[in-house]
């Protein structure tokens, strides 16, 4: 009990800020591994259980998406390192999409990073974190800067990095571009590429219609300023469109129709 209780802060702690309980003048946990730098920060996955989930899921997916799977997974599976960005409007079906491309990822036995702007939008990410925590941002950044994320290079955070073969950061459109270009820098350092994102296949998701990055008593230019979409790397970025997805938007519209009428019903009693 008393080594599970220590090995449980020690892992917090190297997710935290890659720093073991002895740092601190603390007793260290028994461990399998040699020593707490061997420890992986990464999940092992059940591939039935990721197939189940594939195959259930594969044939939902309408053309548009059928088609950006297709050109995410070819990148990953033949080491492209493309840097994609998905393109459509809320609710049509990003989020359903990058964790289809997760599974598959993960089921061939390759790393896949699920990260997000925002705590919410982490959450409905399998296995999702925050962009923040994942690459250990910094809190104040500025275009200035050359800033870059805190992580070593033979970390454990470091490792797993070198190692990915996809990571996908949705709700991108809300982040400072200056986080981007730290995560960017980052990589190329961790990975020694000269490619962008260390050429590791990246896929931004989001809505530029929905939140854009905030700017405390910024105006409107410096807004525009601060978006993805005015960094040098949107010049490496293939948009990957979709239209409306009309069979989910036919079912919406079924349900709101019926909503309507049992609230006119219970109205008129
Ligand atoms: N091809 C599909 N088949 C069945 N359901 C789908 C499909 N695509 C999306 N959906 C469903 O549509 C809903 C909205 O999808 P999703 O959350 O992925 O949209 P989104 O584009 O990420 O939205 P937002 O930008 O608001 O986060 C979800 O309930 C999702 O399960």
């Amino acid at each position: 009990m008393y080594n599970e209780g220590l090995l449980q802060l020690e892992n917090r702690l190297l997710e935290l800020n890659e720093k073991a309980l002895n740092d601190f003048g603390l007793p260290s946990p028994i461990r399998p591994h040699n020593n707490a730098s061997d420890i992986i920060l990464i999940r092992s996955y059940d591939t039935n259980e990721l197939s189940v989930f594939i195959n259930e899921n594969l044939l939902k997916l309408v053309r548009d998406q059928r088609q950006a799977f297709d050109a995410i997974i070819d990148s990953v599976l033949n080491n492209r390192g493309l840097i994609f960005f998905l393109d459509a409007p809320g609710g049509i079906g990003k989020t359903f999409l990058a964790n289809l491309v997760l599974a598959k990822v993960r089921q061939s036995g390759r790393n896949g990073l699920a990260v997000a702007s925002s705590g919410i939008a982490a959450t409905l990410l399998n296995d999702g974190k925050t962009a923040h925590s994942t690459f250990k941002l910094p809190l104040t950044v500025s275009l200035e800067q050359q800033s870059v994320c805190s992580i070593r290079k033979n970390g454990p955070l470091g490792k797993l990095l070198q190692e990915t073969s996809l990571i996908i950061w949705d709700e991108c459109t809300m982040s400072d571009r200056a986080h981007v270009e730290a995560v960017n820098r980052t990589l190329k350092d961790l990975r020694n590429s000269d490619a962008v994102m260390g050429g590791v296949t990246f896929v931004f998701a989001g809505d530029f219609r929905q939140t854009l990055p905030v700017v405390t008593k910024g105006t409107r230019a410096d807004v525009i300023r601060a978006c993805l979409k005015s960094s040098h790397l949107w010049s490496s970025v293939a948009s990957l469109n979709f239209c409306v997805n009309n069979s989910i938007l036919a079912k919406e519209k079924l349900f709101l129709l019926t909503l309507t009428a049992m609230t006119l019903n219970l109205t008129r009693h």
